[in-house]
């Protein structure tokens, strides 16, 4: 069983009048794991679908999604499934790939039938494809590993890039994720924009009663967004994606759009950000 919602695009001149609850609406992605459910969010920012399979003790089916108007949901379509839960099992046609918590597999596209089940708590995120690209599990030691900023600046953090043209083939789809050193609490500050790819956060390892203080907005126009344990985040095109705990934390990273080069960021100066 799957749910689907459908969010569309907004520019950023009206995503400066929203008020809390408005820009939630449009970005903020909660309640996408529940066990025994498929839950997906169709983006209209690159087209991204982001969504959550937890199976618990059955196995659930993603093949026909009406929102992609497709006889499969992965007919002109790419996929990377990042388990955040215990060991489980994704099948992907014939093949079943065995994933433990931390470890991401890309499915290429026209790959068929995709079943999740066992202990895992299954990340999804699907960007639509030109070429059939091979599936693939990427285990953590495969991961382009770029440790980055310092305790003195509280970003002391390690990105893992595991769907990343150093790593993988894909058509579209750019995704890993970072995880903080403990004690340190900001996420991608200085912050970026990216107007060739949009972006999707997913923020875990929080306990219950911490929050991450997601900042979106142009540079000059900066909002926060209030998020919790494994809630997902749009950010378009135009926005900068940043945060700050109050603990330590790690997020997932994915991108869709005209190039896979991680490196194509528009950097925010500081002193411009408002
Ligand atoms: O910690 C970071 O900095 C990041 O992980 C940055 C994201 O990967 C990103 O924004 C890539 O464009
Ligand atoms: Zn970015």
């Amino acid at each position: 069983m799957h749910e689907a919602e459908t969010r569309y695009a907004i520019d950023p001149v009206t995503a400066k009048t929203l008020d809390t609850e408005q820009l939630r609406s449009h970005f903020h992605i909660g309640n996408l794991f529940a066990e025994g459910n498929i839950a997906l969010v169709y983006s209209h920012y690159d087209r991204l679908i982001i969504g959550g399979a937890v199976p618990g003790d059955g196995t659930l089916t993603l093949d026909q999604v009406p929102e992609t108007g497709t006889s499969m949901f992965l007919e002109r379509r790419e996929m990377g499934v990042l388990n955040i839960g215990d060991t489980g099992k994704v099948k992907v046609g014939d093949k079943s790939y065995s994933l433990d918590g931390g470890e991401i597999l890309y499915i290429g596209m026209g790959s068929g039938v995709v079943e999740f089940s066992g202990s895992g708590r299954f990340y999804i995120l699907s960007a639509p494809a030109h070429r059939a690209c091979p599936t693939r599990l990427i285990r953590l030691e495969d991961a382009k590993m770029v440790p980055l900023g310092s305790k003195e600046q509280a970003n002391e953090r390690v990105i893992y890039q595991f769907i990343h043209p150093d790593v993988v083939e894909s058509c579209q789809l750019v995704m890993g994720y970072t995880q903080l050193a403990s004690g340190s609490v900001w996420n991608t500050m200085p912050a970026h924009t990216h107007d060739r790819r949009m972006e999707a956060y997913l923020y875990f390892d929080l306990s219950d009663d911490e929050k991450v203080f997601h900042l979106m907005g142009e540079p000059s126009q900066t909002r926060h967004l209030v998020m919790g344990n494994e809630d997902a985040v749009i950010s378009p095109p135009w926005s900068i994606h940043s945060g700050a705990g109050t603990a330590s934390y790690s997020f997932c990273w994915a991108m869709a759009g005209d190039n896979v080069d991680f490196t194509d960021m528009d950097m925010a100066a500081m002193g411009d950000l408002r």
